[in-house]
């Protein structure tokens, strides 16, 4: 699955930036409150603008202090996917419970120097495990190769039933850098440069796809 990341579309025209990426499996949302992270980008009224104006899947990454006041507001309003960062949550297997009875996926994201290993329990209450590959806060950041090693780690819990999640990957992944997280077992690539960095986004998706899916075949594990 390839995920767009809008924080690399322009923000100016946001309807049709998202439209350019038709085929996309989900469109990636960062929601940035200036505290979490160090930058600051849109809130839930601009998110319902756009669920309201695609019918691609709405993942939306909360790099927010408090979510577990803000979370299930973002499920309510019709995202297929919400996640909160461990980082950030006060009570996160009540927020993924509160995301869940809304209708949506809960997800919960880790930053590049946060260990899986405390959280693999607490994953049983969420469908996505966010794998941040780079500082959260920009995109156009140099991908953080070692982060390969916690879905290696989530993706042998799920091969061996202990967990089930979905495993989706975020920061730096383009042409060069797909191929090695395809390998690793990573379910799910979010890419904002190098889709809306594309002359064609939509053709960006698919040929970023097309090499996930082959590296994926020959994957590390199998
Ligand atoms: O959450 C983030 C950054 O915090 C990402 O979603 C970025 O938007 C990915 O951008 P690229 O690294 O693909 O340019």
């Amino acid at each position: 699955m390839i995920a767009p990341s809008i924080l690399a579309a322009d923000f100016a025209r946001l309807a049709e930036e998202t439209a350019a990426v038709r085929g996309a499996d989900w469109l990636h949302v960062d929601v940035m409150d200036g505290h979490f992270v160090p930058n600051l980008t849109i809130g839930l009224p601009v998110v319902q603008a756009l669920l309201s104006n695609t019918d691609i899947p709405v993942d939306c990454h909360l790099m927010i202090e408090d979510p577990d006041r803000w979370a299930v507001g973002y499920a309510e309003a019709g995202a297929h996917n919400v996640t909160v960062h461990v980082e950030a949550a006060g009570d996160p297997s009540k927020i993924a419970k509160d995301i869940r009875a809304a209708g949506a996926r809960a997800g919960l994201s880790i930053k590049p120097g946060t260990p899986l290993e405390p959280y693999v329990e607490l994953l049983a209450h969420f469908d996505t495990l966010l794998v941040m590959s780079v500082e959260p806060g920009f995109g156009g950041q140099e991908f953080i190769p070692d982060v390969l090693d916690k879905v290696r780690a989530a993706k042998r819990l799920v091969a061996a039933g202990e967990l089930s999640v979905l495993v989706e990957i975020d920061g730096g992944i383009n042409a060069e850098t797909i191929e090695r997280a395809a390998q690793a077992g990573v379910d799910c690539f979010v890419a904002g440069s190098a889709v809306y960095g594309a002359d064609d986004p939509a053709e960006a998706v698919r040929q970023l796809r097309a090499m996930a899916d082959t590296a994926g075949a020959g994957r590390e594990e199998s």
